[in-house]
């Protein structure tokens, strides 16, 4: 009888999976509509970035420890912090200016559509635009009692093991108390080689809470969440930093990751979306992938 329910699961699921790629071969495409005519060197430029920037890593860097990141689990375990529905959370995230990113002078709201939108224009499956419509939700938790900006956007690193120094301003980490911990500073740390990002602690903040959030109150695929939970995780989505700790799962994620990359950071030099006119399609996409409400 069980091998029958099994066999049943194991079907289901296959089916599930061609769904989520039945006309979507081009899903991992590297060819996106960015790759002509756009000068990405001029994004991420941290070395020239303002001191506002500068400033929010520095404190970052200072407070993100494996006992803070211990605590801020703890404490989204025992909250819901707010109940509503997708649409009213992007409009309550549009009164957060990102104190972390020295390419976006627009708001919120602008940037998850101009998002989904350039995803949406080239071809690519809804549930990776509406994955596009929805990345950055997470920097509600501002919203939600955070300790300041450090703790809630800003690219994310692992804890627990030493520093990459491809990390943006790795000399910051210094006034950070785990870089003279004796476990905490060594190359693997708490960790086991190769033991899988699922089983890392990455430095607490807008993916890591969103993930938690929509892997129970979505039907996005695993690809969608892999992109929300790791989409700040430049260090090895971008540097390939921390394949000590990486295993054959996380390729097959950070090929999903690195193509929501350029969606995410080079639609910020697209012009501002119509809000009112892109609405209803949207709102059409949230009904299929989420819950009227969800708990935050
Ligand atoms: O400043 C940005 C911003 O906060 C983004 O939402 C985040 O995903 C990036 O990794 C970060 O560098
Ligand atoms: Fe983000
Ligand atoms: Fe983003």
């Amino acid at each position: 009888m069980s091998t029958i329910s099994n066999n049943f699961d194991a079907i289901s699921d296959a089916v599930d999976r061609v769904n989520i790629l039945k006309g979507t071969a081009n899903v991992w495409d590297s060819q996106s509509e960015f790759d002509e005519g756009l000068d990405k060197t001029r994004f991420r430029q941290y070395a020239n970035a303002c001191d506002r920037v500068k400033g929010f890593y520095q404190e970052q860097h200072e407070k993100q420890t494996v006992h803070f990141n211990l605590e801020a689990r703890a404490n989204l375990k025992n909250n819901v912090r707010a109940r509503m529905g997708v649409w009213e959370a992007l409009e309550l995230l549009n009164t957060l200016i990102d104190e972390s990113d020295p390419d976006i002078d627009l708001s919120q709201i602008d940037h998850l559509l101009q998002t989904a939108e350039s995803i949406r224009r080239d071809g690519k499956p809804e549930w990776m635009q509406v994955t596009g419509l929805v990345h950055d939700l997470g920097k509600l938790l501002f919203l939600f009692g955070s300790e300041g900006q450090w703790d809630v956007v800003g690219d994310t690193f692992v804890v627990g093991c030493r520093f990459s120094d491809k990390i943006i301003y790795p000399e910051t980490f210094k006034a950070n108390p785990d870089s003279s911990h004796p476990v905490y500073s060594t190359h693997y740390g708490m960790y086991e080689p190769h033991c899988g990002l699922d089983n890392v602690m990455l430095s607490w903040g807008h993916d890591e809470y969103l993930y938690n959030v929509l892997k129970d109150q979505s039907s996005l695929p695993k690809e969608g969440l892999a992109m929300i939970r790791y989409h700040s995780f430049y260090p090895w989505h971008r540097e390939g930093a921390y394949s000590h700790l990486t295993n054959e799962e996380d390729e097959k994620c950070l090929a999903a990751v690195r193509a929501f990359n350029p969606y995410d950071l080079y639609s910020k030099s697209d012009t501002p979306v119509g809000v009112e006119a892109v609405k209803p399609y949207y709102q059409a996409l949230i009904a299929k992938y989420f819950p009227p409400v969800i708990n935050w």
